[in-house]
């Protein structure tokens, strides 16, 4: 119910959230916690999945559109008793009955967010929605997978939380960054008006294997340019800067926020900072010292500085980056290797 304040602002009270459904609190039903996934056969997505089915008692649903997602991702999953894949857009409503929702269907590199952005922000907004209504249907608790885009070109460095951003709302990667922002939105005015549980995740650069080889963002580009012997395609001016998390750091994160008592936003992200010249150089240096650095040109509205602040995260999820840079790469390269059919020179 909205009610009045005295200086005439609207005020809206917090709702219990709807009760889960009653198989969890069954003496004689040994109910396993259900857990859908969206976006599950995508880069993040399925790694989240190896992981939570690593743990017995959780059953896994995941949908997908396969846009930028595979079902080769979690191959070794189909046919598991504890595991289902369905196909679906999340733009249209879904009708299953879970207790969690991790909610990451959405294009994530630039590249392919801005190929239709009509979709992008019809997957932010409409998806996000549907999501949500699902949620309170079932009385799920949701978690949303933001972006440190959020925070467009930031004007404070290292990125807080409480940084409010410097997001153009008419550009072209808007359909990604604005489009997260109102899923923020949608996700908070659920849990005020309607007492969902949520959860969000401010996600920075994260790499790792089973990353689309031809996926347009710059680590995956980097590495399969330098194990092809092409040239590396530094975006100009280079000195632009992104922080990389390797990707069972980022799935750790995500698991203890879902699993804590905090809403968020909360950034996810490691905070070692680099130009794109530097990473240029590191990968070099590690896969292929023989390839040139080559500058070419860069595409509207690409931050100059990305770093995020994570004393939040360890504060108050006891979370903070394991794996460096240097060492995360190698997973990477190894992967690649394999995809791409390139053996290591003895
Ligand atoms: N990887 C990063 O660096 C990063 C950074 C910030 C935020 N995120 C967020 O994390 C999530 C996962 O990113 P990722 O890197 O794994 O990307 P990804 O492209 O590998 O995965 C996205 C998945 O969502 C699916 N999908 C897209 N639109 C859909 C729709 N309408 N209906 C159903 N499925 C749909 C894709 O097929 C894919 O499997 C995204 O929400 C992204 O915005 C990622
Ligand atoms: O982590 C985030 O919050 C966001 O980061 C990325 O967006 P972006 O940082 O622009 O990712 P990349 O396309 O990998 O670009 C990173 C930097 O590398 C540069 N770049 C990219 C590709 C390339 O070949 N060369 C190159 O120099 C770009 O100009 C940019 O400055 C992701 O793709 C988004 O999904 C995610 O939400």
């Amino acid at each position: 119910m909205a009610a009045n304040s005295s200086n005439g602002e609207q005020q809206t009270t917090s709702k219990p959230p709807p009760l889960p459904s009653p198989l969890r609190f069954s003496k004689f039903f040994q109910s396993n916690m259900r857990i859908l996934v969206t976006g599950g056969a995508g880069f993040i997505g399925s790694h989240l999945v190896d992981k939570l089915m690593e743990n017995e008692k959780n059953e896994v649903i995941v949908v997908d559109n396969y846009f930028t997602g595979s079902k080769d991702n979690l191959r070794k999953w189909i046919g598991h008793p504890r595991f289902e894949l369905i196909r679906h857009d999340v733009t249209e409503p879904l009708l299953v009955e879970v207790d969690q929702i991790y909610h990451l269907a959405c294009p994530a590199s630039p590249i392919f967010y801005k190929y239709n952005p009509v979709k992008t922000i019809k997957t932010n907004v409409i998806g996000t929605l549907n999501m949500l209504g699902l949620a309170k249907r079932v009385g799920a608790r949701i978690l949303l997978t933001s972006t440190s885009e959020v925070y467009g070109d930031p004007l404070i460095h290292p990125q807080p939380e409480s940084y409010w951003g410097n997001v153009n709302p008419i550009g072209v990667r808007s359909c990604y960054d604005e489009g997260k922002r109102v899923a923020e939105t949608l996700m908070f005015d659920y849990h005020r008006q309607h007492g969902i549980e949520i959860r969000i995740a401010r996600i920075f650069n994260t790499y790792g294997p089973r990353m689309n080889i031809d996926d347009g963002r710059v680590v995956s580009n980097f590495i399969a340019q330098a194990l092809r012997g092409e040239p590396l395609t530094v975006q100009k001016p280079g000195t632009q800067t992104r922080s990389f998390c390797y990707v069972s750091d980022m799935v750790d994160g995500l698991i203890r926020l879902m699993e804590g008592e905090n809403t968020g936003p909360i950034n996810i992200g490691n905070p070692g900072e680099f130009t794109m010249l530097e990473l240029a150089e590191t990968v070099k240096e590690l896969i292929n010292p023989d390839v040139e650095i080559k500058m070419v040109e860069n595409t509207p509205d690409d931050p100059r500085q990305r770093k995020p602040d994570i004393t939040k995260a360890k504060e108050l999820l006891g979370w903070e980056p394991k794996v460096k840079l240097r060492d995360g790469l190698p997973f990477m390269e190894e992967d690649f290797r394999l995809r791409l059919g390139v053996s290591k020179k003895k």
